[in-house]
């Protein structure tokens, strides 16, 4: 079976820094994948070379079989993409925001103005629609950014740190669409820091450390009979007992 997402020994430095040294991955199609990481682990780089959004040194990365630089207008159309920073037309309010990439991506005036009401009603974004987008907050930004990625109704759904800055009823919404989502076929790729998030949603797990993917596979695989934090914490060789804090902070 054709993967959701394939990422074939990519590759990428900056400088002298090898931020991603040749990870492959394969995601499963309906799978709902976490991708984790110590901070400069490489995940974002990995997933912006994934996605189209930075071009890598080496390796190959294919959406549903679509090589994503040989193809990028049909690798794109399967794949919706929540980057990391998102730089988003600020002058825009939040509807107009939505019905101008939906339109960009395609969809009649009216498709795009139905799916950007529906899409502004489930995110709990309808009071502040025509709200312009410099004057959202962070969380705020996050969900309209989500909104974004999902306006063209693609197959995949790659998101790094989608419940970053997002309050605790926007995050069950969200968990709640993305479930929603998998259960219909689709496929999700996410990055996050919070591992009790990642055992609850996910079924599948790559452990990123040093550029290099240090475990991968399904969720019980990796997880070893452990909790994943511990087994996150054993892979990268964190050794968090050592840690002490700043000898004169409260003392
Ligand atoms: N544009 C850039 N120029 C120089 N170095 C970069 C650039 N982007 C990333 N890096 C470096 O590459 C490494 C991987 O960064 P990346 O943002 O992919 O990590 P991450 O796993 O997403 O981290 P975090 O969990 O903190 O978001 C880091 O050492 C980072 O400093």
């Amino acid at each position: 079976m054709t993967a959701a997402l394939e990422l074939d020994g990519l590759g990428k430095r900056f400088g002298p820094k090898i931020a991603v040294d040749h990870v492959s991955l394969s995601v499963p199609p309906g799978s709902f994948y976490g991708l984790v990481g110590p901070n400069g682990a490489g995940k974002t780089t990995s997933l912006s070379m994934a996605v189209g959004l930075l071009r890598p040194d080496t390796g190959h990365a294919r959406v549903f079989g679509v090589d994503v630089w040989a193809d990028p207008i049909g690798a794109r159309a399967r794949v919706g993409v929540l980057p990391d920073g998102l730089a988003l037309p600020e002058r825009l309010t939040g509807r107009e925001l939505l019905t101008y990439l939906g339109r960009l991506r395609g969809l009649d005036r009216a498709t795009a103005g139905a799916r950007a009401g529906e899409l502004l009603e489930i995110l709990e974004l309808d009071q502040a629609e025509h709200t312009l987008v410099i004057d959202y907050s962070t969380g705020m930004r996050k969900k309209i950014g989500l909104a974004t990625a999902l306006l063209h109704g693609p197959r995949l759904l790659v998101l790094d740190e989608p419940f970053e800055a997002v309050d605790p009823v926007s995050a069950l919404t969200i968990r709640a669409m993305l479930r929603g989502f998998v259960a219909g076929g689709g496929s999700v790729v996410l990055s996050s820091h919070v591992m009790a998030l990642v055992e609850q949603l996910c079924d599948h797990v790559a452990v990123i450390d040093g550029g290099r993917v240090a475990a991968a596979g399904p969720l019980d695989e990796v997880r070893a009979g452990r909790s994943l934090e511990d087994r996150f914490v054993e892979l990268v060789g964190a050794d968090v007992a050592e840690v002490k804090g700043p000898s004169w902070l409260a003392s």
